[in-house]
C-alpha cells in the first residue's frame, strides 16, 4: 500500500472510531434519560421542559464545573438556552396565553379572539389589538427561551429555572415546594438546620431567630458595635500597610464580618476560638459547591472535617454556657442568640437538643459573614475602579456628615436611611456579583410552571444569577451601573440577591447595614490599591479574585 493508501485507512479508522464514540455517547445519554424519566410515564414525559440527563452520575455537573472554573459561569445556562430554545415552538401558544394572563388575567379570552381576529381582520380597534398582541409576543420571546430546563445535577433529576416569573412562582409556593439542597450540602450545614428541617419547625425557629437580627430596634442595637469594628479594622489595616506591607483584603473583611456575627450570635468569642471557627468556615465553604467526593485531598472531604471541628468548638461554648447556668451564675453580657435557642420551647414544652442548637448556629454563623464579606469587598473594588461613582458616593456621605448634629458621636440608623446613592451601589453590586447564584427546592407534588411539568420529587434549581444577567430584565447586564436603580422598583422576581418568600434571607437588612457602614468610612477616609488589579476571578463557591484581593489600604484623610 502506498503512503496515500495508508493515510486513507487511518482517516477511515478515525471516522469509524469517532462515529462509534458518538453513537455510544448518544446511546448512554438516551438510556440514562430513559432510566430517570420512564417512571413518569409517556404522558408526563412529554410535558417535561427541554433538556437532557447527560451521562450517568455526572449529568450536567461537568459542564457546570467547567463553565464556572473557566471563568465564564453564564455559559452554563447559556448553553441550555441556546440548545433547547427551538424545541419550544409547540408550546408557544400556551405560553403566550399564560404570559398575557400575567399581564392582565381577565383578558385571556380577549387574547384568543385577538389572535384570530387581529391577524386576519383589521377592525377599528386595530391599534389596541396590535398593542396587546405585541405585549403577548414580547413576553413569549422570553418564554421562547423556555426558562426551564431539565438536567441531572448533584445526583438528582433537576429542573433548572432561569426566568423571573418562574422563579417567583416557585419561591412563593410553599405548598408545592420545600427546600431541596443537595444531600452533600445538608451534611455540611447540618441536617437539623433550616436547610432540612420540617416546615413547622422552620417557621417557629425562623421567627425566633429572625426577629432579633432585623427591624429598627435590633439594627440600632448592633450599629455601635458594627461602627466601632469597622473603624478599628480600617485603622489597623492602614497602619499595617503604612509599614510597606499588604493585606488580603477579602480575608480581612471576612474576619471583620465574622467578628460582627459572632458578637450577635455568641456575644463574642476569644481570639483563639475566633481563629479556629474562621479557618474551619473557609474549608466548609470551599466544599459547599464541589463534587461530593469524600476522599483525602478533595475539597468536600476537608469540608466534612471542618464541620466536625465547628461542632466541637460550638459544643464547647454550649457546655460552658449550660454549666454556668447550672451553677446559677448570672450572665454579665446581654442575651444573645445562643441563649434564645437554649431557652425556646415548642407548644409541647420541648426544648432544643444540643445538636439542633449547634446546626442552627453553624448555619447562621456561615450565612451571616461569607456573603457580606464578599459583597463588601466587591463594592469597595467597584467604587475604587470607577472614579465618577466613587466621587458621587463620597459627596453623598460628606453631605450626610454635614447634616449630623455636633453632639452625635456615631452613625445612626436615620443617617443610614439617607444613603440613597450608596444603596444603589450596594444593590448593583448584589446584582452584578451574584454571590448566591443558585438556590435549591424540591417539588412535593406535580406542578406546572410556564406550561411545563415539574414532577413530584424532582429537584428545582433557581438560577438567580441568570435572572440578574438577563439583558431583557437588565439592559447591558455586564456593566456595573448603580444609576440603573435610580427611581427603579424591581418587579417581583427580578431582583433576588436575598431570595424571596418564606426563605427570604433573614439577615438582608443587617447585611446591607454592615456593608454601608463600611463603605461610608472607606469613602470618607481611605483608598484601596490592589496588587493585581487584573487578577483572575474564581467563581466557586463564591466569586472572588484568586489572590483574595491582595492590596494596600491607605488612609487619605481623617473623617
Ligand atoms: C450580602 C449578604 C447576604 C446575601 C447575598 C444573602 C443571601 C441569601 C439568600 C439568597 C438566601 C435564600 C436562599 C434560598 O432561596 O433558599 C439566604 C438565606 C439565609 N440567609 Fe442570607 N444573605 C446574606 C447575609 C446574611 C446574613 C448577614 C445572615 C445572618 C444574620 C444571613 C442568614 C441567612 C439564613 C439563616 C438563611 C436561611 C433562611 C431560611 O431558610 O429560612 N444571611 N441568604
Amino acid at each position: 500500500m502506498g503512503g496515500g493508501g495508508v493515510a486513507l485507512v487511518w482517516t477511515a479508522a478515525a471516522v469509524v472510531v469517532g462515529a462509534v464514540v458518538l453513537v455510544l455517547d448518544g446511546v448512554v445519554r438516551w438510556l440514562h434519560g430513559l432510566y430517570r424519566e420512564a417512571p413518569l410515564g409517556s404522558e408526563k414525559r412529554a410535558q417535561l421542559p427541554p433538556g437532557e440527563m447527560g451521562w450517568p452520575i455526572v449529568g450536567g455537573m461537568w459542564s457546570f464545573l467547567r463553565a464556572f472554573k473557566s471563568g465564564k459561569p453564564d455559559t452554563f445556562i447559556g448553553s441550555y438556552i441556546r440548545r433547547f430554545a427551538s424545541k419550544d415552538a409547540s408550546l408557544l401558544a400556551d405560553r403566550m396565553i399564560s404570559a398575557y394572563s400575567m399581564i392582565n388575567s381577565q383578558s385571556v379570552t380577549l387574547l384568543v379572539l385577538l389572535s384570530v381576529q387581529g391577524l386576519f381582520n383589521l377592525t377599528s380597534n386595530h391599534l389596541a389589538y396590535t398593542g396587546v398582541w405585541s405585549l403577548a409576543v414580547g413576553s413569549s420571546v422570553r418564554f421562547g427561551r423556555t426558562g426551564l430546563y431539565r438536567a441531572f445535577m448533584f445526583s438528582s433529576p433537576t429542573i433548572m429555572v432561569s426566568t423571573p416569573e418562574a422563579c417567583k412562582q416557585i419561591l412563593m409556593d410553599d405548598e408545592s415546594f420545600v427546600n431541596g439542597w443537595p444531600k452533600a450540602t445538608v451534611a455540611l450545614i447540618g441536617p437539623k438546620s433550616f436547610v432540612a428541617m420540617p416546615f413547622e419547625d422552620h417557621r417557629r425557629l425562623r421567627k425566633l431567630t429572625a426577629a432579633p437580627i432585623n427591624g429598627f430596634d435590633a439594627l440600632t442595637s448592633y450599629l455601635t458595635f458594627i461602627d466601632r469594628t469597622v473603624t478599628a479594622s480600617l485603622q489597623s489595616w492602614s497602619d499595617h500597610c503604612a509599614a510597606g506591607k499588604q493585606i488580603a483584603f477579602l480575608t480581612e473583611l471576612r474576619r471583620m464580618t465574622f467578628k460582627i456575627i459572632v458578637q450577635i450570635f455568641l456575644g463574642g468569642a476569644d481570639d483563639a476560638t475566633m481563629r479556629a471557627l474562621e479557618r474551619s468556615y473557609t474549608d466548609l465553604n470551599y466544599g459547599m459547591r464541589a463534587m461530593a467526593i469524600n476522599l483525602p485531598g478533595f475539597a468536600y472531604h476537608r469540608a466534612l472535617k471542618a464541620r466536625k471541628k465547628l461542632v466541637a468548638v460550638l459544643q464547647g461554648v454550649l457546655d460552658e454556657r449550660r454549666a454556668s447556668t447550672a451553677k446559677g451564675f448570672a450572665r454579665s453580657s446581654a442575651v444573645d442568640m445562643m441563649d434564645r435557642l437554649i431557652e425556646v420551647e415548642d407548644e409541647h414544652g420541648r426544648r432544643l437538643d444540643d445538636d439542633e442548637i449547634i446546626d442552627i448556629l453553624i448555619m447562621y454563623l456561615n450565612a451571616g459573614h461569607e456573603s457580606s464579606g464578599h459583597i463588601t469587598m466587591w463594592a469597595t473594588v467597584f467604587l475604587q475602579e470607577n472614579p465618577h461613582i466613587f466621587a458621587k458616593a463620597k459627596a453623598e456621605q460628606e453631605a450626610i456628615m454635614r447634616s449630623i448634629p455636633p453632639g452625635q458621636k456615631n452613625l445612626t440608623l436615620r443617617d443610614f436611611r439617607k444613603m440613597e446613592y450608596l444603596s444603589q451601589v450596594v444593590d448593583e453590586t448584589l446584582r452584578f456579583v451574584n454571590i448566591s447564584f443558585v438556590s435549591f427546592r424540591q417539588a412535593t407534588k406535580d406542578v406546572f410552571v410556564n406550561g411545563y411539568l415539574i414532577p413530584k420529587g424532582w429537584k428545582v434549581q433557581l438560577w438567580y444569577r441568570s435572572v440578574h444577567m438577563d439583558n431583557q430584565v437588565y439592559p447591558d447586564p455586564k456593566k456595573f451601573n448603580p444609576e440603573r436603580w435610580e427611581g427603579h422598583t424591581p418587579r417581583a422576581g427580578t431582583f433576588l440577591p436575598f431570595g424571596l418568600g418564606a426563605r427570604l434571607c433573614p439577615g438582608n437588612d443587617l447585611a446591607k447595614l454592615e456593608i454601608s457602614v463600611f463603605l461610608h468610612h472607606f469613602l470618607l477616609g481611605y483608598k484601596l490599591t490592589r496588587a493585581n488589579p487584573n487578577c483572575r476571578v474564581r467563581y466557586l463557591p463564591h466569586p472572588r479574585p484568586v489572590d483574595n484581593c491582595l492590596a494596600k489600604i491607605t488612609k487619605v484623610s481623617d473623617e
